[in-house]
């Protein structure tokens, strides 16, 4: 199949378990909970997207017409070494793409694939790191994996019921919008302070001016 990437780059993992590790990340284009046009944001199921994904005219985008490349544009950005190769799959929603074929072969390229998923779409079994991060007002099918994140705060989130899916790691993250961050972040703070099973993910790559 078709897969449309919005952008492709090499980076640092900004947010979570792997905060700090070096990685690809794979930003797909599209997402079932917004548009990405700015006239539905108020409408749309997701209204706080920090993200543009919106077609595939961002630096490393485009179409790729098979899964073998879209990998090789990966080993591009990762360079030929094969130590601790490791891809994030983001987006817009990663799921909407994913499938047997991109999974199989970036195994064999020899990479660690990680997800950054909404959870409405049940992830692909092959993924080695699964983080789901739940919206208010969406059915999360995904409700076991590696990492939850949850964006702090957020209305309509029933937080004691979150907390009982089968997830290794919990963190909550302050929301960044314009204007609140101060608030979020004290709000974030103060979850992670009332609920030991939780810990702070803050989104370094924004702080560090890193993508
Ligand atoms: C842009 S989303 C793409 C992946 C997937 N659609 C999802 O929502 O998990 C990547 C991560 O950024 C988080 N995120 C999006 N907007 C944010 C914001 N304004 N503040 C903090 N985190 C945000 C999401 O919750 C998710 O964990
Ligand atoms: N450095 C960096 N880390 C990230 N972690 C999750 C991201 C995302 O947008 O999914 C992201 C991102 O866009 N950049
Ligand atoms: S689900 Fe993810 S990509 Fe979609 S609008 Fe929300 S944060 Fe953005
Ligand atoms: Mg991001």
């Amino acid at each position: 199949m078709t897969y449309s990437v919005k952008e492709m780059f090499l980076t640092l993992q900004g947010e979570g378990v792997h905060a700090g590790r070096r990685a690809v990340f794979v930003r797909f284009a599209g997402c079932n909970l917004w548009t990405g046009r700015e006239a539905d944001r108020a409408t749309a199921v997701c209204r706080f997207c920090d993200t543009d994904f919106v077609g595939t005219d961002g630096i490393g985008g485009g179409k790729f017409a098979d899964a073998a490349a879209l990998v090789a544009a990966v080993e591009d950005q990762w360079g030929s070494d094969r130590m601790r190769r490791f891809v994030v799959l983001t987006g817009g929603e990663p799921m909407l793409q994913i499938d047997d074929a991109l999974v199989a072969a970036l195994h064999d390229a020899g990479f660690m694939i990680a997800i950054e998923s909404n959870g409405t779409i049940a992830a692909h079994p092959g993924i080695d790191w699964i983080c789901i991060s739940p919206k208010a007002g969406s059915e999360v099918v995904q409700r076991h994996g590696d990492e939850l994140k949850l964006v702090w705060p957020q209305h309509g989130i029933d937080v004691d019921a979150v907390e009982q899916w089968d997830f290794a790691h919990h963190l909550v993250q302050p929301m960044d919008a314009i204007g609140m961050e101060v608030a979020h972040r004290e709000a974030a703070v103060d979850f992670a302070m009332a609920r030991p099973k939780w810990r702070l993910s803050l989104q370094t790559h924004k702080l560090l001016g890193l993508r």
